[in-house]
């Protein structure tokens, strides 16, 4: 069972260092547009020599050459997982993933499909697709597929979804994981991390419901205990 990845949504090193010296043990970690954008690539390598496994989440959307160009150096640095926008298409995806690759051959390269604060009603009124929002993430995630990438990212509500048109090796990566008792916040497709164990996802993402806990290593123990099991203990 892979480890909860937890979001470090903070703007400084200092507060990442604080948070992290909690813990005794190596975690998975996201390190999103907030923290990397603030404080630039050398943060990869601090992280890293803490022990901890990193995705690095910046979610390029853009053409195929920029993106593969960024990817490349991207691929240099030592993160287990990042990620593109599956609306950048196929041929983006496909560069991107053999940009990435060609420095960093064990990575992970996933793609984002529809973000989890989306509904409906957002899906059919702004973006005026003629698809639901279910059958939207199906189409990205088989181009994802097609394109050669590992995996997608979604709300654990579609997993099973498409795990089923894409294989049960193609990961499903999944934020908009709470508690009962949390806020939902902007999130809109949440469930708990004992349902998204049940409905079959590779791994969670879980940021606030951890990094703003009055006691955030019970709150991880907790979220871990829940995934690792299936059973709502809360
Ligand atoms: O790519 C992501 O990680 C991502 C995709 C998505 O659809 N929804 C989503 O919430 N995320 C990220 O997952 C994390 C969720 O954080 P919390 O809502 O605090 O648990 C944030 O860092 C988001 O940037």
């Amino acid at each position: 069972m892979s480890r909860p990845i937890i979001a470090l949504d903070f703007g400084t090193m200092a507060q990442v260092k604080r948070f992290l010296k909690q813990f005794n043990e190596p975690l998975f970690v996201k390190v999103g547009m907030e923290l990397y954008l603030q404080n630039g690539p050398g943060i990869i390598k601090e992280i890293r020599s803490m022990g901890h496994d990193i995705f690095l989440d910046l979610k390029l959307y853009d053409i195929p050459n920029t993106v593969a160009r960024a990817m490349a150096g991207l691929g240099k640095l030592d993160v287990q997982m990042t990620n593109v926008h599956a609306q950048g298409g196929k041929t983006m995806m496909n560069h991107a993933n053999e940009a990435f690759k060609s420095g960093n051959p064990e990575g992970t390269l996933i793609a984002v499909t529809q973000l989890t604060s989306m509904n409906d009603s957002n899906v059919k009124d702004e973006q005026k697709s003629i698809l639901t929002l279910q059958e939207s993430v199906k189409n990205y995630a088989m181009l994802a597929k097609q394109a050669g990438l590992d995996g997608v990212v979604s709300s654990p509500l579609e997993s099973e979804m498409i795990h089923e048109h894409c294989g049960s090796d193609f990961l499903t990566i999944t934020p908009g994981i709470r508690l009962n008792e949390d806020s939902k916040d902007d999130q809109v497709r949440v469930v708990t991390p004992a349902a998204a164990h049940r409905l079959g996802t590779d791994f969670i993402v879980v940021g606030r419901s951890v990094t703003q806990a009055a006691e955030p290593v019970e709150k991880y123990r907790m979220v871990k205990e829940m995934w690792e099991s299936g059973d709502e203990l809360s």
